[in-house]
Order: structure tokens, then C-alpha cells, then sequence
């Protein structure tokens, strides 16, 4: 084992140990800190020591948006890939039958949603086991991650999966931090707070601070939920957030009881793969977690194309956004756009390359002439 994850294990067990109170706040955080630094250093070796870096699988992305499985071996990744794309990834019952990264096309809503089939992860895949790494850093490209789990399985998997995505900076379901993090040249350490009820203390960002050899910075706090977590993942700044699904396949083979239990988690979704049981559901759940746009275009005196809507990502979705993706010398000849739908104030309205769209919106360009 490398000196970096026996001094992991080593933090990991002083922090099992610390009872959580006002008086160990501060040196939990530190541990903390240190945890993050060594994590990081795990994933990324130091220069010059070569191989085991933290590279995904070779392979492109195509269409509006990606989707990543990512499950423990056998729980049906690759079964799900053939019935929801057509595409062929080997299913068998034994253990780690894929090996690389198998993508696939869904058409959904107009939209080209690209699915990848990974290997099976096992614990201690972030630390290099099997093709752990490969695989966590090709989920932390998608949009959507859809973790797949066995219903015949213990839930306690799903905690498992969490754990080693977390290690490699992935949060599912999560905002980013409501938190700024400003160095500066002199002053300190400070911590001003924007809401009531904040419950991260000045000592503990300083005790923290103190981790990172940063002696001077402003934190501001937006939200009372911020933790001491949250600074650390502000200051490592590596962090990714992807909206997860939690896929319980093969729920042809437990009881109505058990999927009771299922059906009350949130983030849930019960299928069977085999069977095509839920599938439409599915989909359904992953479409709203992409929080995609669908933008028609209405070319002049004519009805507005329904059937190929360009597809925008909720964070980039201007009237700009949308000439980009048309045709890359639009925005050259953009006089102003009209729009119809929710976005627009009236029927249609004038708006200029900044306009924000909203799902549906139709969109007509009026270039100079
Ligand atoms: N009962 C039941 N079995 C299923 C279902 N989906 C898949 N299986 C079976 O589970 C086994 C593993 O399926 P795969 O699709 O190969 O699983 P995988 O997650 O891709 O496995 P690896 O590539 O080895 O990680 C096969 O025997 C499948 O037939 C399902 O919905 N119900
Ligand atoms: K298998
Ligand atoms: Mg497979």
C-alpha cells in the first residue's frame, strides 16, 4: 500500500475516534483539510512519477448531452445499454464481462443523448483498483450519472458507489457551495455571513485555512447550510456536481414488500432491465435531471420546425448560445431574435443576443441585411 493511503487510513481513524463537539470543531476541520490534500494527491501523482493518472476512456462525445452507468459488477449497466440504445455490450453473469467504455445513442424529446456503459467498479476503485479510475473520471464527464444497483443486493452499496465517486471530487446531487472565497494580501483570515443561523464558525475557516498555508483570505458565507466540507471543496476547486439517479434493477426478482421500500428513496428508480419494466420512467427522471432546453427555430413566414429542436444546456441557453449552436457566423450578421413562449413578455417579443430561453421558446433570427 503507498505511504499516501496508509496516511489516509491513519486520518480516517483519528477522525472515527474525535468526538464532533464545539471543542474538537476546529481540529476536525484541520483533519479534514489534511484528508482532502492527500486525497488529491492520490489522484493526481506528482510530476514525473508516471502512470496511474487519473484519465478517463478514449471516447468522444457526440450529441446534446452524455449519461454514464455506474454500478459494482453484474447489476445490469450493460443489459440496460442494449435495451435503451440497440447497441450490442456483451451481458453475461459473471463479473467485470465489460472492460472498456461501450457508448450508445438515446433519441429522447429531439434530443441525442449519448449513454456509456462502463466496467464495474469496485471498492477502492478511486484508490486504483481494477478500472476504477478509468472509470470515475469518464463518469465525472457526464451530465447525468445513473447508478445502477442489484435490488437483490444490500442498499448499504449505494453508500459504497457514493464513497468512491466522492473521493474523486464527483458530488452528486448536490448545489455548489453558497460560498465565496476570496485570497488577499494582508488582513487575516475572515469570515462575514450574508444569512442568519450559520453554523461554521471563524475558527474552524482558520483552522482550515491555516491546513492550506493561506493566511489571508475573506470567506462569505450565502447559506446557513455551509459546512466546513463545503470550504474545503471551495478551496481544492476540483469539485464537480452531476445530478445522479439511483437505478435499482432487476426488480422482477424481489417481492412487492421490498419495493415498497424502494419506491419511499428519493433519487429512486426502479426497473427491470431484463424485462423493460420502468424504462419510459426512467427516462422520463433522466430528462429532468439534464434540465435540457428545446428551442424551435421559426425560419421567416413559415411554421415553426417541431421536429428537430435545437437542444440547450440550462446554464448556457441565450439567444447567443442558441446561434452558436446553428451556425457559428450567425451571431456576425444578428440583427435581433423574436421569441415566443415562456421567456418572452409578449407574443412576439424583440430581444436582444443576451436573452435567457426557456424549454419550447420558438426562435426566429432577423440577421442585418
Ligand atoms: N433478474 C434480472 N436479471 C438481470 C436484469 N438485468 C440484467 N440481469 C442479469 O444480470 C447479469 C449481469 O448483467 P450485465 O448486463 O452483464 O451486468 P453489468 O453490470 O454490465 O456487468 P459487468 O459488465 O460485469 O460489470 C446477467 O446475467 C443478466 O442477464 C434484470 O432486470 N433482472
Ligand atoms: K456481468
Ligand atoms: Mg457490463
Amino acid at each position: 500500500m503507498s505511504t499516501t493511503i496508509v496516511k489516509i487510513k491513519e486520518i480516517e481513524e483519528e477522525m472515527a475516534r474525535t468526538q464532533k463537539n464545539k471543542a474538537t470543531e476546529g481540529h476536525l476541520g484541520m483533519l479534514k483539510a489534511k484528508l482532502a490534500k492527500l486525497k488529491r494527491e492520490l489522484f493526481e501523482p506528482a510530476p514525473g512519477a508516471g502512470g496511474g493518472k487519473g484519465e478517463g476512456f478514449d471516447v468522444s462525445k457526440t450529441g446534446d448531452c452524455r449519461i454514464g452507468l455506474v454500478g459494482f459488477p453484474s447489476v445490469g449497466k450493460s443489459t440496460l445499454l442494449n435495451k435503451l440504445t440497440g447497441t450490442f455490450s456483451e451481458v453475461a453473469s459473471y463479473e467485470f464481462t465489460t472492460l472498456t467504455c461501450i457508448p450508445g445513442v438515446i433519441r429522447f424529446n429531439g434530443a441525442k443523448i449519448q449513454l456509456l456503459d462502463l466496467p464495474g467498479i469496485i471498492e477502492g476503485a478511486k484508490d486504483g483498483k481494477g478500472r476504477g479510475r478509468q472509470v470515475i473520471s469518464t463518469a465525472r464527464t457526464s451530465d447525468v450519472i445513473l447508478i445502477v444497483l442489484d435490488s437483490l443486493k444490500p442498499i448499504t452499496h449505494k453508500q459504497l458507489i457514493e464513497k468512491e465517486l466522492d473521493g474523486f471530487g464527483i458530488r452528486l446531487n448536490k448545489e455548489p457551495p453558497k460560498l465565496d472565497f476570496r485570497r488577499k494580501e494582508k488582513g487575516g483570515v475572515s469570515m462575514s455571513t450574508m444569512v442568519p443561523g450559520v453554523t461554521l464558525t471563524l475558527e474552524t475557516c482558520q483552522t482550515i485555512c491555516k491546513e492550506y498555508k493561506i493566511h489571508n483570505a475573506d470567506v462569505m458565507v450565502k447559506d446557513a447550510n455551509v459546512t466546513e466540507d463545503d470550504l474545503i471543496d471551495v478551496i481544492e476547486g476540483n469539485r464537480i456536481y452531476i445530478p445522479a439517479i439511483y437505478v435499482c434493477n432487476k426488480i422482477d426478482a424481489i417481492t412487492l414488500e421490498e419495493l415498497d421500500v424502494l419506491d419511499k428513496l428519493p433519487n429512486y428508480c426502479p426497473i427491470s432491465a431484463h424485462l423493460e419494466w420502468n424504462l419510459d420512467g426512467l427516462l422520463d427522471q433522466a430528462w429532468e435531471k439534464l434540465a435540457l432546453v428545446r428551442i424551435y427555430t421559426k425560419p421567416k413566414g413559415l411554421m415553426p420546425d417541431y421536429g428537430e429542436p435545437v437542444i440547450l444546456k440550462k446554464d448556457r441557453r441565450t439567444v447567443e448560445d442558441f446561434c452558436n449552436r446553428i451556425h457559428r457566423s450567425l451571431l456576425k450578421d444578428f440583427k435581433y431574435a423574436l421569441v415566443w413562449g415562456s421567456s418572452a413578455k409578449h407574443k412576439p417579443q424583440r430581444v436582444g443576443k443576451e436573452h435567457v430561453l426557456e424549454d419550447e421558446d420558438v426562435v426566429q433570427i432577423v440577421k442585418k441585411v
